[in-house]
């Protein structure tokens, strides 16, 4: 990096910060300080600005990539690959409840003598792992070997108490998002790692569509599919803790997304929406609500379609009974029974299947399709890490530069999950040019991309039309 691309992130840091500040001055909103205890809605409240949630993305963004480029690469490129000791210290504390004994500790902290006590762990071996987290900015020690939490160590908080916790150990993470999330990634994906290049460099599985011959069945030693395993009775912890980690997702999805995706007006009185693959039907529920002439099918597998029909007869029972909605058992690999319809919906399922898969579901929307049809897909889309022409990105706008075009590592999760998604699936969060590929095979065109959630900057609503 030249000498004026160092400046330049330097008055971007600059710049931002300025806004920041200005902003928070102008709406009362604190900037939270890294040492406040704990993590909560309204500690992150200055972000729920716009400007300010832009404004702090691109300084951390310019922050990540000028200590990239005045590190020695080596110490870099060292602490990257070392990902796996920092997944290691996280999962420990996680699961020895070291933020919640600390949260019962109060401010002043505890000693790790006394934490490793609570804990049921060796005290030199805990402090030395409580000190390692807290050097990046996780935990805080207050004195030597005395430790407390801050706002990041405050995201592992189940909010239970040490006593229900020791007496329920199943039922740690019940309600519990983001401690979910984690547990279950530290778990599962960890072991998925250690074997990925072993699985990938074998002749047999590289190329792998199949959903028993991925980087999870080999890490988990396993010889099912992602859902059987956790379906398994030996796997019934995992799969409680799973179902609250999908709960914590859903309830980070801003309720109106499915308003922000297409342009609802436009349908006509009497118009059918099939939501395809739609799980319990939480994302048409506040379209049944508010459109209430146009008819709507939630397809989903049996177990899941009973589910829905309980969830649909308890929060919205008039639109079941009037027969507006529906909830119908489809496997969407199957030709689609429904014809005449105006809008299918598939959320979040397509980056759950290798492309031979998703090539076969969307053939089968594209038979059933009558010309005046659309589909609405909601998915990542991916951008590449260098810059294109307007017609190789989903936004017309692209981060300023020197910054990379995708913000950099202040963008992480999307690529993560996209690894996740082929560890687990043989399957990926797709570019624009996989997803068109997907699209144009199987006869439909892509005419529109929509952001549709602030938070969540690649996930986008993709409209497309029989081509
Ligand atoms: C990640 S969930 C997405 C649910 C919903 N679209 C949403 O965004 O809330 C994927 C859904 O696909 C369903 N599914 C999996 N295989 C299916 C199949 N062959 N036919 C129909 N649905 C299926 C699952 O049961 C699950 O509800």
């Amino acid at each position: 990096m030249s000498q004026s691309s160092v400046l330049h992130l330097a008055d971007l840091i600059q710049e931002s910060v300025q806004i920041i500040d200005k902003l928070c001055k102008d709406n009362n909103f604190n900037i939270p300080d890294l040492s406040s205890p704990g993590f909560s809605t309204q500690s992150e409240a200055f972000r729920s600005n716009p400007a300010v949630a832009d404004a702090a993305k691109i300084t951390a963004a310019a922050c990540m990539q000028l200590a990239t480029s005045l590190l020695p690469p080596t110490d870099f490129l060292f602490s990257l690959a070392v990902g796996d000791s920092h997944s290691a210290a996280v999962r420990v504390c996680l699961e020895a409840n070291v933020t919640e004994i600390l949260r019962e500790a109060g401010p002043e902290g505890l000693h790790v003598d006394v934490i490793a006590a609570k804990c049921g762990l060796d005290a030199p071996k805990l402090s030395r792992i409580i000190r390692y987290l807290t050097t990046h900015h996780v935990y805080r020690e207050v004195k030597p070997d005395v430790f407390t939490n801050n706002r990041i160590s405050g995201t592992l908080d189940t909010r239970k108490s040490l006593k229900d916790i020791t007496a329920n150990p199943e039922g740690k993470y019940d309600s519990a998002g983001f401690p979910a999330l984690l547990s279950h990634h530290l778990d599962i994906d960890h072991k998925c790692s250690v074997v990925a290049w072993d699985t990938l460099k074998e002749g047999t599985t590289e190329c792998s569509q199949e959903l028993t011959r991925t980087i999870f069945s080999r890490g988990l030693n396993v010889n099912m599919t992602y859902w059987d395993f956790f379906k398994h009775p030996d796997n019934h912890f995992r799969h409680r803790r799973f179902g609250f980690v999908m709960q914590g997702m859903e309830a980070i999805q801003p309720s109106d997304m499915i308003f922000r995706a297409f342009n609802w007006n436009i349908l006509g009185k009497d118009a059918i929406v099939v939501d395809v693959g739609g799980g319990i039907g939480i994302a048409t529920m506040p379209l049944a609500r508010r459109y209430t002439e146009i008819n709507i099918v939630i397809q989903d597998l049996p177990n899941v379609v009973e589910e829905g029909k309980r969830f649909w007869k308890e929060k919205y029972p008039k639109a079941l009974q009037s027969g507006r909605v529906k909830l119908e058992t489809h496997d969407f690999f199957e030709p689609q029974p429904i014809k005449g319809v105006s809008a299918f919906i598939v959320k979040q399922v397509l980056h759950n299947w290798p492309s031979t898969y998703i090539k076969k579901l969307l053939s089968r929307l594209r038979e059933a399709a009558s010309k005046d049809a659309v589909l609405i897909i909601i998915d990542n889309v991916l951008p590449y890490a260098c810059r294109v022409a307007e017609n190789e990105r989903t936004d017309a706008k692209e981060e300023p530069e020197p910054l990379l075009p995708n913000y950099g590592a202040v963008c992480n999760s999307a690529y993560t999950l996209d690894m996740m998604m082929m560890f687990y699936f043989n399957s990926q969060e797709p570019t624009i040019k996989q997803l068109t590929d997907l699209l144009t095979s199987t006869g439909w065109k892509i005419v529109k991309f929509r952001s549709i959630d602030p938070r969540s900057h690649f996930l986008k609503s993709v409209e497309a039309i029989p081509a």
